[in-house]
């Protein structure tokens, strides 16, 4: 049974703020959740930088592949021109240069600045051939530069003939040494031979680049090659590519420039022998990924160095994804702490509310059973659902008996005010607090307080009534005791001369408005004095007593009998005919009081004189007619004692 239940929450220790653990839990979780993300964002951070690493490395070997093909496509070109140069005895220049116009070698074979051919001038054949050159037509051809030199070469076709390939011709390539090294390599391999870095004399002052060279040499047909010294004999010239390193390297790599920056070097990696660089001027990328590869190309080694540039590092898609995964699981972490904590939470308040309520009801209920008082709980129509020990004993019944009858069918008389009245009442929310008689089991009345309050739903609808009910039986008798004390005389009960003149002063009125007549008698017993002188004061008592006893047997309930002091009684009668009745009731009065008395085993006699004052005749007032129903009695006294007298 719960009594009151909807404000024990109220009062109870709950209160929402978060524990020392949940805390604790929580800054753990962001510990956690801070330390995992740190974790995976290094460990993406680890994987990035090899995947980086294996791309580079992938990217370098392609580079290094393509360099390779591109040579490899190069030297077969210059062997196509070894075979179509050797064909005949003589080097037939001009079908050399047809065929090479025919070539459209620059759209096949990108970076070839062009292919020539210079010719083995043997010692002391220079001026014939200069002759020789000038007589096809080029009246300024020269061999450059000048000077005794015991082997001399000449540029004599470079095609494309082109303004830049026309500062070629005629120059000794073999005077200049590094030329010269791979121009004798090549003889002495029998193949194609590359120079190492050098400086192209296509080059003017501007855009200067690094160049190489690749020579294949050129026999005459049909004679022997199998050994150097053969191949010296039988040497021609060299067909030859020269190439501008940057415009060699472009398209080779794939990627953005802005990506990665690559460096060529010819066979060692340092500034000398820089060949190629995408990105001059910078010293370093400063990401430290770097890969490199080599290449054999006509007999020399070619490192290419690949460095990452920032950009390449991280695809933006993918880091950010990452980025945003790892943020992702480190707030879901987070959060999933923080609900583990406030169910935690939540269930610990849960649990302590429960406790503060088993408590609370447990004492409620201990409350409820042992009250004096009876404590009910109805339904809705007033049928009673509960009953406390206290509830059974004030009324006498069992509990069975109790339950599901209505609570005011336990009232007496169903205790003056309506069912429907008070269920409105309490409908509004409002408590009742009244008195009923109660009768109980065995047929006792009891008069009880009653304070009833209504028991509302979730929703405000009165869904039942609390009853208290406290026994007041004795304080009502308490207080009608004390009423009874202030308005009658102690001794015998009859009305005190302060009442008496109340309901003088009532009669008076009534009979003023309705007009009708009223009568007032004074009645003094005679010779009292000598009972109590006689007999003792308490024989006087009880002679008083039995005197008001007997005159109230002589008096309608409708008329009064005051004690006005002593052995002086008044009556009053409200509503008489007549003269006639007073003088009967009197008479009544007198015959009553003269009949013998028994006190204390002892016959004593006793007689009364007795006034009558009538209204309106005998006086208009209380005073008036109080002052004249007394001078009638001495009048009666007067007159012998035991007789009634009227007013004159
Ligand atoms: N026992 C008793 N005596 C009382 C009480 N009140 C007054 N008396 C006595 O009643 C007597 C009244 O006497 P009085 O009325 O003076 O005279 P009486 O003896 O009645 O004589 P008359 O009135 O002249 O006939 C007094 O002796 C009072 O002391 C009372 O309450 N009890």
């Amino acid at each position: 049974m719960h009594v009151a239940d909807d404000r024990v929450a109220d009062t109870g220790p709950v209160r929402r703020r978060c524990s020392p653990g949940g805390v604790a839990l929580i800054v753990f979780a962001l510990a956690c959740a801070i330390g995992a993300a740190v974790v995976v964002w290094n460990h993406l951070a680890k994987r990035h930088h090899e995947q980086a690493f294996a791309h580079l490395a992938s990217h370098t070997a392609e580079v290094v592949l393509t360099v390779d093909e591109r040579f490899r496509a190069y030297r077969m070109l210059l062997r196509g021109g070894q075979a179509f140069l050797r064909s005949g005895d003589e080097v037939d220049l001009a079908a050399w240069r047809t065929y090479l116009q025919r070539l459209t070698f620059q759209e096949d074979y990108p970076g070839v600045q062009g292919i020539g051919f210079t010719l083995w001038i043997l010692p002391g054949q220079l001026e014939a051939h200069t002759r020789a050159m000038r007589a096809l037509g080029n009246e300024e051809y020269r061999v450059w530069p000048e000077g005794p030199r015991p082997f001399v070469s000449s540029i004599v076709v470079l095609e494309p003939a082109d303004w830049r390939n026309a500062r070629a011709v005629g120059f000794d390539m073999y005077s200049e040494p590094v030329r010269r090294e791979a121009m004798d390599r090549a003889v002495h391999s029998g193949d194609a031979a590359l120079t190492g870095k050098t400086t192209l004399v296509q080059e003017t002052e501007t855009d200067v680049q690094a160049g190489v060279l690749l020579y294949m040499p050129v026999f005459g047909d049909g004679m022997p090659t199998a050994t150097e010294v053969e191949r010296w004999i039988a040497l021609r010239g060299w067909v030859y590519m020269p190439f501008r390193m940057a415009r060699l390297m472009e398209h080779v790599l794939e990627l953005h420039p802005d990506q990665v920056r690559m460096q060529v070097f010819d066979r060692v990696e340092s500034p000398e022998s820089l060949l190629y660089d995408s990105h001059p001027g910078v010293t370093t990328t400063g990401t430290g990924l770097v890969s490199t590869g080599s290449a054999i190309l006509g007999g020399v080694e070619w490192i290419v160095r690949l460095e990452a540039l920032p950009a390449f590092e991280a695809d933006p898609d993918v880091r950010q994804a990452e980025f945003v995964s790892v943020v992702l699981v480190g707030i879901l972490l987070v959060v999933t702490a923080l609900f583990f904590s406030i169910t935690r939470e939540r269930a610990t308040q849960l649990a302590r509310t429960s406790e503060f309520l088993r408590r609370s009801e447990a004492k409620y209920s201990a409350l409820v059973n042992l009250a004096h008082d009876g404590i009910a709980a109805t339904d809705a129509d007033f049928r009673l659902t509960f009953v406390n020990p206290g509830f059974v004993q004030l009324v006498g019944l069992d509990e069975a008996k109790l339950l599901g009858r209505a609570l005011d069918e336990l009232w007496s008389e169903g205790g003056g005010e309506s069912r429907e009245r008070i269920l409105a009442h309490l409908g509004k929310g409002e408590s009742k607090r009244y008195e009923v008689r109660l009768t109980r089991d065995d047929g006792s009345q009891l008069t009880v307080l009653a304070s009833l309050a209504p028991l509302n739903d979730g929703w405000g609808r009165m869904k039942g009534v609390i009853a208290l009910l406290s026994d007041i039986s004795e304080r009502k008798e308490a207080e009608q005791r004390i009423a009874h004390m202030a308005t009658h005389d102690i001794l015998t009960g009859a009305v005190n001369r302060l009442m008496f003149g109340e309901l003088l002063a009532y009669s008076l009125a009534q009979a003023r408005r309705a007009g009708h007549q009223f009568a007032l008698l004074f009645v003094d017993l005679d010779h009292f004095k000598r009972v109590n002188d006689d007999w003792g004061h308490h024989a006087g008592d009880l002679l008083l007593c039995e005197a008001v006893r007997r005159m109230q047997g002589s008096i309608r309930s409708s008329d009064t009998l005051g004690r006005r002091g002593g052995d002086e009684f008044v009556v009053l009668l409200p509503e008489i005919g007549s003269e006639k009745d007073a003088e009967t009731v009197a008479e009544k009065i007198r015959a009553a009081i003269e009949r013998p008395f028994v006190l204390q085993g002892r016959e004593v006699c006793i007689s009364s004189s007795i006034g009558i004052a009538l209204y309106p005749e005998d006086g208009k007032d209380e005073d008036e007619l109080m002052g004249r129903a007394d001078e009638a009695m001495y009048c009666a006294k007067l007159a012998g004692r035991n007789r009634a007298c009227r007013a004159r």
